[in-house]
């Protein structure tokens, strides 16, 4: 387990000083993958050398099962920094060394013997789907590939933590979902706790169970990535849902943006909508998936205007509910045309 607890980390500069993480809480169990996202300049790379230990936090501790490896003097840092594994978004793999000379590095600074080390690189190779790689040179493998070495690297001296800043950042869409799994299996596996620095927010639907937002070094929003992605307040969960432009509704139709707001949404929701308001419901967007298991999704319908002050009762019979919509969508723009006097953002989830 890692927890992170009141982590604050100041620079100063020309005579002033500028807090970057400011009093951070956070705690990733064992066995789970948690996700940090943030916008640029958020200081999720300043978070991740804080955890590993790269920079030393101004204030606060880093703890990797209930050690504190903030208090690590500097011969202790060695030691301190083998719990927690890192792979960055740069592979930072020597080109000179092969897969298997690159995995070996952190055995080689430890100085295990030949044969034990020989052992243990052909299995994290193994680990990682790379066991016939070995001899490879960086140059000679894909860029998921050579993510995998840096994973096994990452993993050579039995980490407890698995710490990946941007580590699918610039890899294609099928390497990132392999690589996705990866971690995932490895968590299962090995028990790790994971953390994911990312500001890819497909990453975290994908493969997080938890995710917290980093916005000017303060976390702002949290919690479980189906608990928030149901939300239909939360503007995280709204964030964590690909963006996507809604068609625009009839004349003499509203725009309405659901969510699904429980588990059990019957699939022929629309039509049941429909049969219940006694309108036509058209489906202008729709995103529908399953995320750990969940049927998770966001729609914009639209309505006659003289249905929809009868459409939250329905709704929250299917499990739906209204949630605000994204600035800038046209749902947004309609929803705001349609009511001058009600700003859509106000509008009341279903309970
Ligand atoms: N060594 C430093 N000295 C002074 N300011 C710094 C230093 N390192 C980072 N900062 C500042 O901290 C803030 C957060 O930077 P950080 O690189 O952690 O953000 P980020 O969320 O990782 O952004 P990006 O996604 O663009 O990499 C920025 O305003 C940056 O200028």
């Amino acid at each position: 387990m890692i927890r992170i607890h009141q982590l604050t980390k100041t620079f100063a500069r020309a005579g002033r000083t500028t807090t970057v993480l400011d009093r951070l809480d956070l705690v990733v169990e064992r066995g789970e993958i948690a996700a940090v996202v943030g916008a640029s300049g958020a200081g999720k790379s300043t978070l991740a050398a804080a955890i590993a230990l790269l920079e030393r936090p101004t204030s606060g501790s880093v703890e990797v099962d209930g050690v504190d490896l903030t208090r690590a003097d500097e011969t202790g840092l060695r030691d301190a920094r083998r719990r927690i594994g890192t792979v960055f978004q740069t592979d930072g793999l020597f080109s000179r060394r092969t897969a298997a000379q690159n995995v070996a590095l952190p055995l080689e600074y430890l100085g295990v013997t030949k044969a034990d080390k020989e052992r243990r690189v052909a299995e994290l190779l193994d680990r990682v789907g790379l066991g016939d790689r070995a001899a490879a040179y960086p140059h000679e493998l894909s860029g998921g590939q050579r993510q995998r070495v840096g994973i096994a690297r990452a993993l050579a001296l039995r980490p407890r933590v698995l710490l990946a800043d941007e580590a699918t950042s610039g890899l294609d869409p099928d390497s990132t979902t392999s690589i996705l799994r990866l971690l995932s299996t490895l968590r299962d596996e090995l028990d790790l706790s994971v953390l994911l620095i990312t500001h890819e927010m497909d990453v975290v639907r994908q493969v997080a169970d938890t995710v917290a937002r980093l916005e000017h070094g303060r976390f702002t929003e949290s919690g479980h990535v189906v608990d928030l992605l149901q939300d239909p307040g939360s503007r995280l969960g709204r964030d964590l849902q690909p963006p996507r432009a809604a068609a625009a509704p009839a004349t003499g139709d509203t725009a309405l943006e659901l969510v699904y707001a429980s588990a059990t949404v019957p699939g022929d929701w629309p039509a049941r909508l429909g049969a219940e308001l006694g309108a036509p419901v058209s489906l202008l967007a729709a995103t529908i998936e399953v995320v750990d298991g969940t049927t998770i999704g966001r729609a914009t319908i639209g309505v006659p205007v003289a249905a929809r002050s009868r459409a939250q009762e329905s709704l929250g019979r299917l499990g739906l509910a209204l949630a605000s919509p994204s600035p800038g969508t046209e749902a947004a723009a309609q929803a705001a045309a349609d009511e001058p006097a009600t700003p859509a953002t106000t509008l009341e989830p279903v309970a």
